[in-house]
């Protein structure tokens, strides 16, 4: 079974030269690679993978660790880096106007880039939790407490 670890350990050597091109060069670049095994065919098995926010930090840590990153991920670098992420979110969505649920009329990969975008600012978001020791789910269950306290039904 393939994890989204492995996905993104076996993209890896394309991923960091790729920023100079476009997102759908550097898509139709990746569904060349893997020797024949197509981006499409590992997102469907990526799919099956069910995740928890521990997981994906477990798998985000060795990510980092694998390349000898750690020492990058300090949390000011994590958090410099998710905002850039938002900034790209932003990006997707700015002169369109408004939009509505559901981003009906958005091209298929305009919807695929949203969510690349949209996950690495929750992977930072999630590796930046990790590294200031702070356990993100019990967090956010607290605060939807706290919330629910502060604005009653
Ligand atoms: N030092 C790094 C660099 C990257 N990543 C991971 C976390 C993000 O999920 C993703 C971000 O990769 P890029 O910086 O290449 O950003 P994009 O994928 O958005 O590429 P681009 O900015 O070219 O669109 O990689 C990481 O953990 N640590």
């Amino acid at each position: 079974m393939h994890t989204l670890t492995s996905g993104l350990v076996s993209l890896a050597p394309l991923y960091l030269p790729f920023s100079r091109y476009t997102y759908a060069e550097r898509t139709r670049k990746m569904e060349g690679a893997e020797g024949g095994r197509g981006v499409r065919e590992m997102e469907g098995e990526e799919k099956d993978v069910g995740v928890s926010l521990k997981e994906l930090s477990r798998k985000l840590e060795e990510f980092a660790k694998a390349r000898g990153w750690e020492q990058y991920h300090s949390p000011r670098n994590l958090l410099l880096a998710m905002v850039g992420e938002v900034g790209e979110v932003s990006e997707i969505f700015q002169w369109r106007g408004e939009v509505g649920r559901g981003l009906p009329n958005w091209e298929e990969s305009d919807k695929e880039h949203l969510g690349e975008e949209l996950s690495d600012v929750l992977l930072y978001l999630i590796r930046l939790a990790d590294v200031c020791g702070i356990d993100l789910g019990e967090a956010a269950t607290k605060k939807i407490v706290k919330n629910a306290i502060k604005y009653p039904a």
